[in-house]
């Protein structure tokens, strides 16, 4: 665990006095947020690829846990995003991200990719209630209360040409529903801050329009949350 804040405290020193955005993934584990960081990283990098060489790093001992990519845009400029697992171990360490680091924008990532995620059991209920927990948690925490919130809803299917069938859409909209995504729409404090987003994370790249767009609104919800602070 020291090694872990010493790594993030030294990026940290490095990033000092530099305009880079700092934008932090998290979710459950599982919910694709790693295969979304090296699907944008790495041009052409298959999903499958992901997952082998992330198994084998794992398997090494060499994988840290949490990753980090720089990456810049025509949009916002220079960017950093720091992903940190989601599994009971490393949960508990999401804090250290956010207290030690000034992150600009958190991407909270949801699987909905897995053929049985909406079906009515137990463990979808339980899955998508602690994922509704996490996510209000971030929402109150006072170190982020002036970052912007993304909610990405991670589909299996083509999400760059926007349009959904009328059953994708009724999916989509249970899934934020038990997700609290109504609730926090009609919260205030929360409007110039928080967007939803249905994206196919195992699919994109950085020219990916819904990628750009997200990072134009991130973009512009920083001007607004600025303007009120
Ligand atoms: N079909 C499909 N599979 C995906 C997608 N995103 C991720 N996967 C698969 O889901 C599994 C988990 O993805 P990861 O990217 O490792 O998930 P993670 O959120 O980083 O998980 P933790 O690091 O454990 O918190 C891998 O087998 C991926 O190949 C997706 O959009 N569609
Ligand atoms: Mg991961």
């Amino acid at each position: 665990m020291l090694q872990c804040v010493s790594a993030v405290t030294d990026r940290f020193s490095l990033l000092a006095g530099q305009q880079t955005y700092q934008f932090l993934m998290l979710g459950l584990e599982g919910a694709g947020k790693t295969t979304f960081l090296y699907k944008l990283r790495i041009n052409g990098y298959k999903k499958d690829d992901v997952k082998k060489d992330m198994k084998f790093l794992k398997k090494d001992k060499k994988d840290p846990g949490y990753h980090f990519e720089e990456f810049s845009s025509p949009s916002i400029g220079q960017y950093g995003i720091w992903e940190v697992p989601g599994d009971d171990v490393l949960r508990p360490m999401w804090p250290m991200f956010y207290r030690y680091l000034h992150i600009h924008c958190v991407i909270f990532v949801v699987d909905a990719f897995s053929p049985d995620c909406f079906d009515l059991t137990k463990e979808n209920f339980h899955r998508l209630s602690k994922a509704r927990d996490c996510l209000f948690h971030l929402l109150n925490e006072d170190e982020l209360r002036v970052s912007v919130f993304f909610l990405v809803l991670n589909v299996d299917r083509n999400t760059e040409d926007a349009t959904r069938n009328e059953e994708e859409e009724q999916n989509d909209n249970a899934l934020f529903e038990m997700l609290g995504v109504p609730e926090i729409e009609q919260m205030a404090h929360l409007k110039t801050r928080f967007r939803k987003v249905v994206m196919n994370c195992a699919n994109i790249t950085r020219k990916d329009s819904n990628w750009e767009n997200m990072l134009k609104e991130f973009r512009k919800m920083q001007v607004q949350i600025q303007g009120e602070i």
